[in-house]
């Protein structure tokens, strides 16, 4: 899997976030979106991701063949701050639903992922009842057990102790080796392991 950027630009009204970015982003590297609070990391992610159209420029998505924009999210795991789990179900009403999206990775099912969480007490809590740190721990759970080729993260760590952060860590360790990883992030401890940055002020206008 590749994502082949050509002159991409986004702006909102007049302004524009990042310009003229030409980039490849390959299969089995990591990479960590670089810059300030406000600087257009989440942006850029939600353009890679499809979830926004670029205001120039084009993004080619390539396998084996190439996959249109509208059918990336196929391939790709999210997990971020901004992202919405349905609050009534419990965790493993949760964990049910989305693997009827996503595939498992090899040798998962419900029950490991489960006790990959480690929050098995609260397998029959609904979400809404779930602390930040629980619920962001799930999103990572969920996108790192699911077999697509990229996995994007953004602010991983949020609302994470300690030990969620040395969790975080070693699910990267087991589960981004043959995956393309996108970072965004402003903490090096979240993307220290990433082999390249990209840092989105080196494509302001
Ligand atoms: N829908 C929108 N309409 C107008 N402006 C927007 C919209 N979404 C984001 N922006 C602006 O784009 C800029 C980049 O925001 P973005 O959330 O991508 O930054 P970020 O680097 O992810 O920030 P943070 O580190 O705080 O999460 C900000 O100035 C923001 O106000």
């Amino acid at each position: 899997m590749k994502i082949i950027l050509e002159n991409l630009g986004r702006r909102f009204n007049k302004e524009w976030i990042f310009k003229d970015i030409n980039y490849v982003f390959s299969q089995g590297q990591q990479y960590a979106i670089l810059g300030p609070n406000g600087s257009g990391k989440s942006t850029l992610l939600s353009v890679l991701l499809g979830n926004l159209t670029p205001s120039e420029g084009k993004i080619i998505y390539k396998n084996q063949k190439e996959i249109l924009p509208e059918d990336i999210f196929n391939s790709i795991s999210l997990a971020a701050p901004y992202l919405d789990l349905i609050e009534e179900f419990t965790l493993q009403e949760t964990i049910a639903f989305h693997f009827q999206f996503k595939a498992y990775q090899q040798g998962f099912n419900a029950a490991a992922v489960l006790d990959l969480l480690a929050l098995s007490k609260a397998e029959d809590k609904p979400l809404k009842y779930f602390s930040s740190g629980m619920k962001q721990r799930t999103k990572l759970a969920l996108a790192f057990c699911a077999d697509t080729p990229i996995l994007v993260l953004d602010e991983p760590t949020s609302n994470l102790d300690v030990q969620g952060t040395d969790w975080y860590l070693a699910l990267i360790e087991k589960f981004s080796k043959d995956r393309l990883v996108l970072v965004g992030s402003n903490q090096s401890y979240e993307y220290d392991f990433c082999q390249h940055q990209l840092n989105i002020l080196d494509y302001k206008k």
